[in-house]
């Protein structure tokens, strides 16, 4: 699931600014269990640009209900 978070944020990153990018950190917060053989609502999005740092938060919900996030990443 934190490598899922990861590559999301990393792709997000690479699709919205320019140049070569890679994680610093990434803090996964696990708030519910996920689902095992459904599918998964992955969203990132960029919160904010400072010089050559990026910063993004990203969820993964229950891709069939979209209820409140069951993982919550900050990168
Ligand atoms: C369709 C397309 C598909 C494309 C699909 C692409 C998907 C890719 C998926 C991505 C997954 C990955 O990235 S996998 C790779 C995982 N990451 C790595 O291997 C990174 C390894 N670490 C490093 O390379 C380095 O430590 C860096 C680049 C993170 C930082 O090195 P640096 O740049 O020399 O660092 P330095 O000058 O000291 O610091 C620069 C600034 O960053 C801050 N900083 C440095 N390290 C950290 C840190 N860990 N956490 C917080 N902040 C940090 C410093 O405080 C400083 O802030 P200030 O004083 O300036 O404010």
């Amino acid at each position: 699931m934190a490598s899922l978070l990861d590559e999301v944020c990393g792709e997000v990153v690479e699709r919205r600014t320019s140049g070569r990018s890679r994680t610093a950190y990434l803090h996964v917060n696990f708030r519910a269990i996920a689902p095992l053989n459904r599918p998964l609502q992955i969203e990132a999005r960029i919160r904010r640009s400072v010089g050559r740092k990026t910063y993004v938060d990203a969820t993964i919900r229950d891709g069939e209900t979209g209820l409140r996030p069951m993982l919550r990443a900050s990168t």
